[in-house]
């Protein structure tokens, strides 16, 4: 005869009671020295004492899209000392909870409910307000690939760190958590990215771990730390975390598929099917808990295995039971009983909320993002060499394309009566003097190209990590984009020095080599800004060369080359205003047609061809 769910219920409970003596939750001794160590000298170092508040309890939390229910009914608790894994098969849930949890679930969208309680300490929270109290490590890491762990965990403890703390302190505190994460090994090899080979998996993950470890984190999560990981990194990083609860943080964790040895890590887990629960409470007593339910597991396999195969090959019926017998046996009801303590001895008061703000001030910030850019430019060989070489031949192409266009225009000033350079045709502004004003047209084009195309999608590349470090209130956005712009600035220069070192002597330009590049310089800067508000704006690299045409393509519509600014319908001829290139090819033009302009302005009245020129140039006020 088939058990009823009372039944079970009844078998549960006399289980449990066998076990009275390991009670819900349970004490266990903290064993981590190093990781202690750590967390006493963050705790210290932040000058922040909370290590009370360091529990976090939901009720009934039901959070549904539409009209799918994503999570339904979830209660659960985690606690200092332990590490709890959220466990589940794919599309259970897992995720949702993490982040609803982490505050960084958007529930208030249209089409999206969420209802429940969640507290810390059984104080009320807002988890969205709460959340610069929970370090969160997400399932891709958020690093920047040509900056070393140490690099990494120094940057962070400079900007995080309250100023009071010394430069020996900051170091000494970096040193420890590199020895205790165990990456000295590694501590000096770049993180490395798909394309540049660095550091491996488990070690990019353990530096996550401790950048968020700096600010003594009320508690830490994590979004599937295991994937990507083989088995020894994994347990690694497991035992790591391990230390980290064990030394008061409590560590909540999602884990796909663990193995035996990473599953008995764990102090607590949380097995989720379809949104809803099957199981939360000690590790070892899972066995016994679907072994009561009828599904014993079998000798010498690992527990979680046989879970996660159970929930997805049994009947939605005797899934039904699994879940209702969760919620009427007694390690459910003593962590219930618990909530509700926790919460009458709140006597719902809000939780304080340790907001960090950056221990640095503006001028520090700048000098670290300043420092950070640079290294990683010059690290960049690759990027580096791809720029100033894509000018080199681009330069070599316009040179040759363009080879003496703008020679020919030397015997301008030769007689009284031709006053107008021989590279004017008849015909107008055509022919030559069309080639000679397209050499200038085309450098600023480039100029702007080569300075905007990097940067388009650099941003887009680095947004996670921005995100991350912007959230965690490290730095500004101000410092951050001066930063870039002061990088960048040097780079741009070194591009515009070989452009015009190639182009013009070959194509015989005529005006001061020096304004031409600073132009032409200040032309890349604008550009490049332009480009990092184009990446700024999106959110995948995609997306963002998509949309630069849409900035840089108007920009050559207004330059003067393709209908003379004259000509420009009195409507759109405002636009011209916004366009950097339109300013630098005005400023080049007067730079390279100087020498002409007082023959053109003598001979206006005789030469149509003049007037033309006035025109396309923008002189007479046109500009
Ligand atoms: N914005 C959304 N709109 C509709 N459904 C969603 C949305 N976000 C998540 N879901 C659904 O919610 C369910 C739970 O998703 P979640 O990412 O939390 O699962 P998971 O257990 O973490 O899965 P995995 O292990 O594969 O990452 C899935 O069925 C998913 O399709």
């Amino acid at each position: 005869m088939k058990p009823t769910t009372e039944d079970l219920s009844i078998r549960l409970r006399d289980a449990e009671d066998g076990e009275a003596d390991v009670p819900f939750p349970d004490d266990r001794e903290p064993s981590s020295g190093r990781m202690r160590q750590v967390r006493e000298c963050s705790r210290q170092l932040s000058q922040e004492d909370n290590a009370e508040d360091r529990s976090m309890e939901w009720s009934d939390l039901t959070f549904t899209i539409g009209s799918h229910r994503i999570l339904s009914n979830i209660t659960g608790m985690i606690e200092p000392g332990k590490l709890t894994g959220v466990f589940g098969p794919s599309g259970s849930g897992k995720t949702t909870l993490l982040n609803i949890l982490a505050g960084r679930q958007n529930t208030k969208a249209t089409g999206m409910s969420l209802s429940g309680q969640i507290t810390t300490a059984g104080s009320p929270v807002d988890p969205i307000s709460f959340r610069s109290n929970i370090a969160y490590v997400m399932q891709d890491d958020s690093l920047l690939p040509f900056e070393t762990p140490r690099e990494c965990l120094h940057f962070s403890a400079c900007l995080r760190l309250p100023r009071s703390v010394t430069e020996e302190q900051r170091q000494e505190f970096v040193e420890n958590l590199l020895s205790t994460l165990h990456l000295e090994r590694c501590c000096s090899t770049i993180v490395g990215s798909a394309l540049v080979k660095g550091i491996s998996g488990g070690e990019r993950k353990r530096t996550s771990v401790g950048i968020e470890l700096i600010t003594n984190p009320r508690m830490l999560f994590l979004d599937e730390p295991l994937s990507g990981l083989d088995s020894y990194a994994a347990y690694t990083l497991v035992v790591a975390l391990k230390e980290l609860a064990e030394a008061d943080v409590p560590v909540l964790c999602t884990v796909h598929q663990p193995s035996s040895e990473i599953f008995a890590k764990f102090d607590d887990v949380i097995i989720l099917h379809g949104g809803e629960v099957t199981y939360h409470g000690p590790a070892d007593h899972i066995s016994t808990h679907f072994d009561v339910l009828g599904y014993p597991c079998p000798a010498n396999f690992n527990p979680a295995d046989h879970v996660m195969f159970l929930l997805q090959k049994e009947v939605p019926e005797k899934l039904q039971v699994i879940k209702t017998s969760w919620l009427d046996c007694g390690t459910f009801k003593k962590m219930h009983d618990q909530i509700v303590s926790l919460r009458g001895r709140s006597n719902g008061h809000p939780a304080s909320s340790a907001t960090s703000h950056s221990g640095a001030g503006f001028c520090k910030q700048l000098g670290m993002l300043l420092v950070r850019e640079a290294r990683g430019t010059i690290r960049n060989k690759g990027i580096l060499f791809a720029r100033l070489g894509m000018s080199l031949f681009l330069a070599s192409l316009y040179g040759w394309l363009f080879s003496g266009s703008a020679a020919q225009g030397d015997n301008t000033h030769s007689t009284e009566k031709n006053c107008v350079p021989s590279n004017f045709s008849a015909a107008g502004c055509t022919g030559d003097f069309q080639a000679h004003f397209g050499t200038i047209v085309s450098l600023g084009i480039m100029a702007m190209m080569g300075a905007a195309q990097p940067v388009v999608l650099q941003f887009p590349q680095e947004r996670p990590v921005f995100l991350r470090e912007y959230a965690a209130h490290q730095y500004g956005v101000v410092p951050y984009f001066i930063s870039k712009t002061l990088v960048e600035m040097p780079v741009v220069m070194l591009s515009q020095i070989v452009t015009f070192i190639v182009t013009y002597w070959w194509m015989g330009l005529h005006g001061s080599v020096l304004l031409l590049v600073l132009v032409s310089w200040m032309l890349g800067i604008a550009s490049s800004s332009l480009a990092l508000l184009v990446g700024c704006g999106v959110s995948s690299a995609q997306k963002a060369i998509q949309l630069a045409p849409l900035t840089l393509i108007p920009q050559m519509l207004f330059s003067g080359l393709f209908v003379p600014v004259a000509k420009i319908p009195l409507s759109l001829r405002w636009a011209r205003y916004l366009c950097p290139l339109k300013y630098a090819i005005n400023l080049m033009t007067i730079i390279e047609f100087q020498y002409v302009k007082d023959s053109i302005d003598d001979c206006e009245q005789e030469f149509p061809q003049a007037q033309c020129m006035q025109q396309s140039l923008g002189w007479h006020g046109e500009a």
